[in-house]
């Protein structure tokens, strides 16, 4: 598994440098298309990266963003990805970018799974994905023992899948394995000794014990304690 580690003195500088970097990829991509598309984690991560991202000044206007995955929550959950979204990159220059939704009112994400997975179709593959990763090596929604890991770990997944968890509490909807892997540049974010052992651990590890190994190939991890 050849990922490139990034490890960096303390955590501020490590969110500095990140949100540069994502944004140096996006101007980039956008030097070479009309539109691009980034995909970002929800969680407890990412917060503090979008805080410096949404103030940067480039071509938001043509830039589509989305979440890696969504918990099946209403936007005024405090668990919702969404909501994170909204109030933490999608404000300030970042608010002229476009929200590709993962989320749709429904009781159960497969009631409207079609719809969003058409609407996020043509944005494929994605220009840059942002990743974050759980101790147990989940990322995304892909999860050790998850009901439909095995399918979203296929070659042949489908943009978008229900996933539930033992250890996640709602329903979940997560970009599927190849769609993660497929993106252009990927980046993973992970922060303290917990998760750098867990990283460790699951070398060598097949995907369905470590999901995160479904995507490491080519990434660059970003780690600080
Ligand atoms: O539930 C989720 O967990 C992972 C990791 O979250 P963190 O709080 O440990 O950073 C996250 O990447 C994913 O998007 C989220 O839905």
């Amino acid at each position: 598994m050849a990922y490139e580690l990034i490890e960096y003195p303390d955590r501020e500088m490590m969110f500095i440098d990140l949100a540069d970097k994502l944004a140096s990829e996006l101007r980039a991509a956008l030097a070479r298309a009309e539109r691009v598309t980034m995909a970002v984690p929800g969680g407890t991560s990412p917060g503090p990266v979008f805080d410096d991202l949404c103030s940067v000044e480039l071509d938001w206007d043509r830039v589509d963003v989305m979440l890696t995955d969504e918990r099946w929550v209403p936007e005024d959950s405090e668990r919702s990805n969404t909501r994170l979204l909204r109030e933490r990159l999608l404000v300030d220059k970042a608010a002229r970018a476009r929200l590709l939704p993962m989320f749709l009112p429904c009781r159960e994400p497969e009631d409207r799974l079609a719809e969003l997975a058409e609407t996020i179709r043509p944005n494929l593959p994605l220009s840059i994905v942002l990743l974050g990763m759980g101790a147990d090596m989940h990322t995304a929604s892909l999860f050790p023992g998850a009901d439909r890991l095995d399918e979203a770990l296929a070659r042949n997944a489908p943009i978008l899948m229900p996933m539930r968890a033992p250890g996640a509490p709602e329903p979940r909807v997560t970009l599927t394995a190849p769609v993660l892997d497929g993106a252009l540049s990927k980046h993973v974010l992970i922060m303290g000794a917990e998760k750098r052992a867990a990283l460790e651990n699951a070398r060598g590890k097949p995907a369905r014990e470590a999901p995160i190994n479904a995507i490491l190939n080519d990434a660059w991890v970003h780690w600080a304690e």
